[in-house]
């Protein structure tokens, strides 16, 4: 690649609705250039209201040095757009055919070496750089909505993208503020979208069936939780569920229930090769913390989100 990750000045956005306008705002505040472009007539307009809305919640952030609203140029065409990039953020509807010959056009556009990458919420970068001449340098770059907030950006190459492409974009997000997991294995959905698509959809099957209200779905999340995976993964969440025995004793004591018709999702047979990563894996991601350590620094985190919005019995949130 071109220019090393942490040297990058200039960021495009092309499409620049929700996510893409998310992530104008996010470079902005990082203290990029950033030059966006978008077909729709009233884009330049949408734009400059959503990264002036943003703009207050990322000065309470911190803002990078130098950083400014004023540096958004929003271009007239889409290769001026790329014209001089040093890396592209493709934002445009989740469309594949759509993408396939919108990242054909930014490859033509954009100066070769430059990574591209798409904010897609679930297609393989495989099934995207069909046409490309430079497919090497397109890879998948997915956010969270608002990028200027959620942190997390799942970096993720097809099977004709370059490894140090994925390495490059995934140091670029790093040096630009954002909490990078990269992917080894193209997985439709990746892998946050995969956990909250089952979630979706069982939603959706309870309102459907009448068994439970949107209200009440949303509350099950918010009153619980959602309390704790705001800073505990559901991993390390339901190891603690295992008491002192941890995960082992987790999916001993609950394993058998997993076959409970508790989902529409089909369950994976809890076999010893399952069991036996599940406990390496919470072992690993406890890092040294024994279950009491866990217990404590959760019990902590829950208290303080119920302070952060609110909920702390007799504090008002901050
Ligand atoms: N909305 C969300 O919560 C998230 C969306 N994404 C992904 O981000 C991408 C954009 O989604 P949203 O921002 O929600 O959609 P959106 O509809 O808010 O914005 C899409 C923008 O693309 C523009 N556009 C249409 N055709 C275009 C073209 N040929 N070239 C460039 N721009 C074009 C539209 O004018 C619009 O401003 C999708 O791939 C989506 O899956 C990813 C994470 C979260
Ligand atoms: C609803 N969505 C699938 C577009 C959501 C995402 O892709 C990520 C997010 O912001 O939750």
């Amino acid at each position: 690649m071109n220019t090393p990750p942490s040297d990058v000045s200039r960021v495009t956005c092309v499409g620049a609705g929700v996510i893409g306008g998310g992530w104008v705002a996010h470079f902005l505040a990082r203290g990029y250039d950033v030059t966006a472009w978008d077909p729709a007539p009233d884009a330049p307009e949408k734009l400059r209201r959503l990264v002036d809305a943003a703009w207050p919640s990322l000065t309470r952030l911190g803002l990078a040095e130098g950083a400014s609203p004023d540096r958004l140029r929003f271009a007239a065409t889409l290769e001026e757009a790329c014209a001089e990039a040093q890396f592209v953020q493709e934002s445009a509807p989740e469309k594949l055919e759509l993408k396939r010959g919108l990242l054909a056009e930014l490859d033509a556009a954009t100066p070769e070496g430059v990574v591209i990458a798409s904010s897609t919420s679930g297609y393989p970068m495989t099934d995207m750089q069909t046409e490309a001449a430079h497919p090497e340098r397109l890879l998948v770059g997915h956010p969270f909505n608002p990028p200027y907030l959620i942190p997390l950006v799942e970096v993720v190459g097809g099977e004709r993208t370059d490894r140090s492409a994925v390495e490059w974009a995934s140091r670029f997000y790093e040096a630009a503020g954002k909490s990078v997991i990269t992917m080894e294995r193209e997985l439709p959905g990746f892998i946050a979208n995969r956990l909250q698509e089952a979630l979706w959809r069982e939603a959706l099957h309870m309102v459907a069936n009448g068994e439970a209200t949107v209200q009440e779905i949303d509350d099950s999340i918010t009153e619980g939780p959602g309390l704790r995976w705001a800073f505990m993964g559901p991993c390390l969440t339901f190891a603690l569920a295992g008491g002192e025995g941890g995960m082992g004793h987790m999916l001993d004591h609950f394993g058998p229930s997993l076959k409970s018709p508790w989902t529409r999702l089909e369950a994976p047979e809890l076999d010893r090769a399952l069991r036996d990563a599940m406990v390496a894996g919470c072992e690993e991601a406890a890092a040294g913390r024994s279950i009491a350590d866990l217990v404590a620094e959760r019990d902590r985190g829950v208290i303080d989100v119920l302070r952060a919005t609110g909920r702390l019995p007799g504090e008002a949130s901050a």
